[in-house]
């Protein structure tokens, strides 16, 4: 299988344990690995056959605006299964990174795989 991906998606959204963090938003990354057989997109030189990765960005962006969630772990789990089930993706992985999360740190966050490839 194929991989199309998206690396360092910005999304901002309101996410976290801690009350002081359930009224301001933060940034959250997001890198995508996501199994799909372009051969087909390619052979007919076809965006529609294709995964097309500006509507998956565009979907995790919306998602992520219109949802509250306390840890990332929530997060990853919900994007990952709407894109699977979305795009018809059969494998996904998926890293979640919340960079303001811990000043000592360049960053951190979570990384899951879904689905078999
Ligand atoms: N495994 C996790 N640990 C923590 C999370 C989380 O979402 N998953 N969240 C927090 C706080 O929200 C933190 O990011 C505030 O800076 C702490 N640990």
């Amino acid at each position: 299988m194929d991989i199309v991906f998206i690396k360092q998606l910005e999304v901002i959204t309101t996410i976290g344990v801690y009350e002081w963090e359930k009224s301001l938003q933060q940034k959250l990354y997001f890198d995508l690995e996501m199994a799909f057989d372009n051969r087909p997109a390619a052979v007919n030189d076809d965006i529609n056959l294709a995964l097309n990765y500006f509507s998956v960005s565009e979907v995790v962006n919306q998602f992520a605006q219109q949802h509250q969630f306390e840890l990332i772990e929530t997060m990853a789990e919900r994007v990952a299964a709407l894109i699977m089930e979305q795009f018809s993706v059969p494998w996904i992985k998926l890293t979640l990174h919340k960079p303001g999360a811990l000043p000592k740190a360049q960053s951190l966050g979570v990384q899951i795989e879904r689905g078999t490839r």
